[in-house]
């Protein structure tokens, strides 16, 4: 059975989420898409499949916010289901999800990539992000929602360039810094065709073949990466020589904390250590991580990629490919809050470099004498 592509709509307070919502399921190309709206009160759109989830936020044990679950989500794209299986509800083929303005869309993410009852029905096309050309630039200033919301998303929308204090291009320069692999969309009222903003996700929905070039675009990051930026120091952001970035880093600008960069080895790396790798990054930095992509040459099963993806510690289920359509590499795109470049590249290094080797199962890392 085919899974149902989930799209993520997210974006600050008045950013124009609804309005570009109601413009989209106008579009004959959007027909079958059922909508959740994760706040009441919305404008009631009733020609269209609606249902409206209440939240109801369970913190874990733990406290960490990044662990909430969204059972209200799990519990609607059920019942959205099963009404549907039913005859209670028209057939629907893909969903869209708003979040509230001052949502952290992460927990949406995770209980779409994780939760074993979603998993099985549903998969995460893309996360899709507005913000106001007109008040962008002061809300990710100001909010950390907003920075996150932008640095987690897979296509920018970038609303409101009719009115006449609109300074897109500020803002597109500030975006492509934090976040070099979404593509940069605008739409005045809500208007933009629904093919920009959906089949973001691995797989080409008309040919159902894997497209990682154009998911990972790490070409972007090594482009963002060589640049000069306007209020961080030039300097050599060589991919895979271990610099340290030593950005002139603003406290106060959120997004001066969010770090983008593309990390690319040629040497296929063991499997086990590659899992450690990952492990270790998650207990120590999980919370920061907030977008890791990436296709992986394993040596055990060096002829098909493995492909990653994961957001803070919550990692989607590794998808293997049949092949490598281009040259077999690892290849790994991370956007971050305050992890160096060079602290990831170290850890990859010493978990998989030529010292380390796998004996009866464990990860043995051989002392350099
Ligand atoms: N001029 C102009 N106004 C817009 C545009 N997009 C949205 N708006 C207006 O901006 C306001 C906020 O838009 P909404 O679509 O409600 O924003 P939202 O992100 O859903 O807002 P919340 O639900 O409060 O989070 C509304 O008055 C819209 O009419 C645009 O491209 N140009």
């Amino acid at each position: 059975m085919d899974l149902l592509p989930v799209t993520v709509l997210t974006g600050f307070l008045g950013s124009g989420k609804t309005t570009l919502l109601s413009r989209l399921l106008q579009d004959p190309a959007m027909a079958g898409t059922a909508v959740v709206i994760n706040e009441f009160g919305e404008v009631g759109l009733d020609h269209l499949l609606m249902t409206a989830a209440e939240e109801t936020i369970v913190e874990l044990d733990s406290g960490c916010l990044c662990c909430t679950v969204r059972g209200d989500l799990i519990e609607t794209l059920g019942d959205l289901q099963r009404r549907s299986v039913a005859g209670e509800l028209p057939p629907f083929q893909r969903v869209v999800v708003e979040t509230t303005g001052l949502a952290d869309p992460a927990p949406v993410v995770h209980t779409l990539v994780n939760d074993p009852r979603l998993v099985n029905r549903y998969r995460l096309d893309g996360v899709v992000t507005t913000l106001d050309a007109v008040n962008g630039m002061a809300t990710l200033d100001v909010h950390q929602e907003a920075v996150k919301q932008a640095a987690m998303a897979d296509r920018i929308v970038v609303t409101k360039t009719d009115l006449p204090d609109a300074d897109a291009k500020a803002l597109w320069s500030r975006v492509k810094e934090m976040n070099p692999g979404a593509r940069l969309e605008y739409a005045v009222g809500g208007e933009i065709a629904p093919s920009k903003l959906i089949d973001l996700g691995l797989w080409d929905s008309k040919t159902k073949s894997p497209n990682v070039e154009a998911w990972l675009r790490e070409e972007a990051y090594l482009a963002a990466q060589a640049e000069p930026h306007d209020h961080h120091h030039g300097h050599d952001h060589g991919h895979d020589h271990g610099h340290d970035h030593q950005h002139a880093h603003d406290v106060n600008r959120h997004d001066d904390h969010i770090r983008a960069y593309c990390i690319v080895r040629d040497q296929p790396v063991p499997a086990q250590a590659f899992n450690l790798f990952l492990e270790l990054l998650i207990a120590n930095r999980g919370e920061d991580l907030l977008r890791v992509k990436g296709i992986v040459q394993v040596a055990e099963y060096p002829d098909t990629p493995a492909v990653i993806h994961g957001v803070q510690h919550v990692f989607h289920p590794v998808v293997w490919l049949d092949e490598w359509t281009d040259t077999p590499q690892t290849r790994l795109v991370f956007i971050t809050r305050d992890i160096p470049q060079s602290f990831v590249e170290k850890m990859l290094d010493a978990l998989t470099g030529e010292r380390v080797k796998v004996q009866d199962g464990h990860v043995v890392v051989q002392r350099q004498d």
